[in-house]
């Protein structure tokens, strides 16, 4: 059987002496360890060649490279030794060669690929290309000297914000940094790196071997500071996570103890962090979010995309008004639909206040924004639709309305035209009744605030067509979100999963456990707030408006309770009226209030029921367990349903969604880690204890049963049975 390698290198040696070794392994020219072994044999032979004055090292097709190839980290191959990689091939062989290389970046360096070019004695790149070390998003931290060799090109602040945000710079930026010696198009950069390596040959510019550099390093005394104020805020943001500690501890040992020391202490770092949960997590949502794209069946028939060019968005409430801003964001030209002047003025304010914030930030230049702007349009009757090509409806939840505005759409817009709705809770199948459209009608679900949200649900009905699924996620990739092709059902996948987490938590506290230790619980296990900072950041009408949607689908496991009611009436609806489960000062501060105890014990009155001592001091644990297991439960019914076709898309719709922590690698993933027999044991005690809303789903029960993961495909685990 032939071997099949995975990449590799190819060297050139040109009659001007310089070796041009290319990096080919599509479709980023990820390093994987056969192309790593490669370089190594290209560097040898140009090193050993007597008719190689100098060395060029580039990616083909206009990619430099993405970095070490991340399949491999769970994979078979592995590194020769610890720091094979990075001290005997790229610091020995390559940095410490006696010809000088150059590297000739264009497209991306990133990661690996990054640390590779900064252990040539210079870099020429092309002013778009994206030069970053984002290995701390994968829960590692850059194993190739990438902790030494950055901070001495840049500094030790910029190369610690670079690595701890995870975020690259482009071109320009990284010649103002330093990081790169020259800016060029990409028609000449090939050529000029070889002139400019040559130049370093007969020492007309500088041979720089960036590990020893040190003219950018600050004093030890300043040095320190930097790094405590690093780890101070490293904890602030992610007080679970050890590798960006681990990170700065690199950085640091390297500039106390010498870059040869750091590179050591960075293997070990590397070698500890390659099997951590934290990694496994985040190399899982990276491949997730890429496979949410593909959904079988239909991105695999051969479709191509149509192009969209023009979109129409009905209603400029703040759904409407945040999809059209999304829209503008990315080029598109976007009509925006309401049915009186006053309401259109406000829709079209609250775009226009969108892209103000930006330029308040300074994301945005005032140019940017006024021709932003000018890509939207109102309208308040259907004239300009003739030739859209995509409508996202996004007015009140109302199926005698919707249904009469897609009967319009289906009249005044063109056969071709994708009906998509914003809806959270209505049947698409009821909303496109009254068309013969129902082909090309699709769910559109975005998250609030719709231009800030990454998520976006594309809900199918079985009648919907794949080309308007295909293009929908095309359009979905185009305005820069991560689409997950769900099946049609009450709450769709995020909503229906969660909806228990809010319940669970309303349990708890009716029976003695406090609000506020919940949320604190489920913060320090990583969400954004807790249930009821949520319940109030969103509002009580709309809590309620969706809580009903499932007493009605779901009674059963419905937990039904007077306490949103209650406060509803008092006037306390959450953060717009400064009261809910906290009260707000006029920064926006959430405060506890001691005056909730008396609508908890109310609602606990009309509801009959006492507190219960052993809810009453709980741990965090069980305040997680108790909240989560039901999610997860709920998550079990929705997988086995079809509703998604693989459990990844339920992960990244939890992290994308909901904020569920993204390094616990989403809701099935960590169910998984946390093992399906424990859930199902916990949850079956409960549901004995305090009923039917705990009770686990027959999915969860047979998996548990043959210890079985929750994430295994359907087919796979019933084909067990
Ligand atoms: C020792 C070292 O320090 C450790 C490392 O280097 S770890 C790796 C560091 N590099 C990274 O984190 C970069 C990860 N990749 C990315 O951010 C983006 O993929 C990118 C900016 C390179 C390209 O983005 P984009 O053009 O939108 O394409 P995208 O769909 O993401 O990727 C294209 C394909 O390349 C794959 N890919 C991207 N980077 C990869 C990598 N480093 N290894 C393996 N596969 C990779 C993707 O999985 C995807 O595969 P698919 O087509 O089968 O789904």
């Amino acid at each position: 059987m032939a071997n099949k390698t995975k990449g590799r290198t190819t060297i050139e040696v040109g009659s001007d002496g310089v070796a041009l070794i290319t990096i080919i392994h599509p479709p980023v020219n990820a390093l994987s360890f056969d192309v790593l072994n490669s370089l190594k044999e290209s560097y040898d032979q140009a090193l050993r060649r007597d008719d190689v004055k100098a060395i060029v090292l580039t990616g083909a097709n206009g990619k430099f490279s993405g970095g070490f190839d991340i399949t491999a980290f769970g994979g078979q191959a592995t590194e020769q030794k610890p720091g094979f990689i990075s001290v005997e091939i790229i610091s020995d062989t390559m940095e410490g060669a006696r010809k000088p290389s150059v590297a000739a970046i264009d497209g991306l360096a990133l990661g690996g690929g990054l640390e590779v070019a900064m252990a040539c004695h210079a870099r020429i790149s092309t002013p778009t290309a994206q030069l970053g070390l984002p290995e701390l998003q994968l829960g590692i931290i850059p194993g190739f000297g990438g902790t030494q060799r950055l901070p001495r090109l840049v500094g030790i602040s910029k190369a610690l914000d670079m690595m701890l945000t995870s975020k690259p710079v482009k071109g320009g930026e990284a010649h103002n940094l330093g990081l790169v010696d020259a800016l060029v198009s990409p028609d000449e950069l090939v050529d000029i790196a070889r002139r400019w390596a040559l130049d370093i040959l007969e020492r007309r510019r500088p041979w720089v071997p960036s590990l020893y550099k040190t003219d950018k390093l600050d004093s030890l005394r300043e040095a320190r500071e930097i790094f405590k104020f690093a780890r101070t805020q490293a904890q602030k943001q992610a007080p679970n996570l050890k590798h960006p500690l681990l990170c700065i501890d690199c950085v640091e040992e390297g500039i106390v103890s010498g870059p040869r020391a750091g590179l050591l202490k960075e293997v070990e770092a590397s070698q500890e962090l390659k099997h951590s949960d934290t990694s496994k997590s985040l190399i899982h949502i990276f491949f997730a979010q890429r496979g949410s794209r593909k959904v079988p069946g239909v991105t695999d028939q051969g479709l191509v995309p149509r192009r969209v060019k023009k979109v129409a968005v009905l209603g400029g409430g703040l759904m409407g008004s945040g999809i059209a801003t999304a829209f503008v964001l990315s080029n598109y030209p976007v009509i925006l639909k309401e049915v009186n002047e006053k309401f259109l003025e406000a829709g079209i304010g609250r775009v226009r206040a969108n892209l103000q914030s930006q330029v308040r930030k300074g994301v945005m230049s005032q140019e940017k924004f006024e021709k932003t702007l000018s890509r939207l349009k109102g309208a308040l009757d259907y004239e300009g639709f003739k030739d859209v090509d995509m409508v996202i409806e996004a007015v009140i939840e109302n199926v005698s309305l919707k249904q009469q505005i897609f009967a319009d759409l289906e009249k005044y817009c063109p056969p071709h035209c994708i009906l998509a709705s914003n809806t959270s809770t209505i049947d698409l199948n009821l909303i496109g009744e009254r068309t013969n459209s129902q082909d090309r009608i699709i769910g559109a679900h975005f998250f609030s605030p719709a231009h800030v949200m990454p998520l976006l649900e594309i809900v199918r009905t079985n009648h919907t067509s794949s080309q308007v699924i295909v293009d929908l996620l095309d359009v979905g990739k185009k305005i820069r979100k991560t689409p997950v092709a769900v099946g049609n059902c009450t709450g769709f996948a995020v909503n229906r999963v969660f909806f228990p987490y809010s319940q669970a938590a309303t349990f708890l506290v009716e029976r003695g456990t406090d609000v506020y230790q919940i949320d604190k619980a489920i913060t320090k296990f990583g969400m954004p707030m807790g249930p009821f900072r949520l319940k109030d950041l969103v509002g009580f009408g709309v809590g309620m408006a969706t809580g009903l949607q499932f007493v009605q689908n779901f009674p059963e496991r419905t937990y039904k309770s007077m306490l949103l009611p209650i406060m509803i009436e008092d006037k306390r609806l959450g953060e717009a009226t400064r009261k809910g489960f906290y009260v707000y000062d006029d920064k926006r501060k959430a405060n506890p209030d001691p005056e909730l105890k008396k609508y908890i014990e109310r609602a606990r009155s009309i509801s009959g029921v006492t507190v219960d001592p052993k809810l009453v001091k709980l741990s965090d644990k069980d305040i997680v367990e108790m909240i989560f297991f039901p999610v997860v439960n709920e998550a079990c019914r929705v997988f086995a349903e079809g509703i998604v076709v693989k459990a990844a898309d339920l992960d990244i719709a939890s992290v994308m969604g909901m904020g569920f922590p993204r390094y616990r690698g989403g809701i099935l993933f960590w169910a998984d880690s946390v093992g399906s027999k424990y859930i199902y044991s916990r949850l079956e005690e409960w549901s004995k204890m305090y009923g039917e809303f705990f009770k686990p789903c027959a999915f969860l029960a047979e998996r548990a049963a043959k210890g079985a993961p929750l994430s295994a495909p359907v087919e796979q685990a019933k084909s067990r049975m």
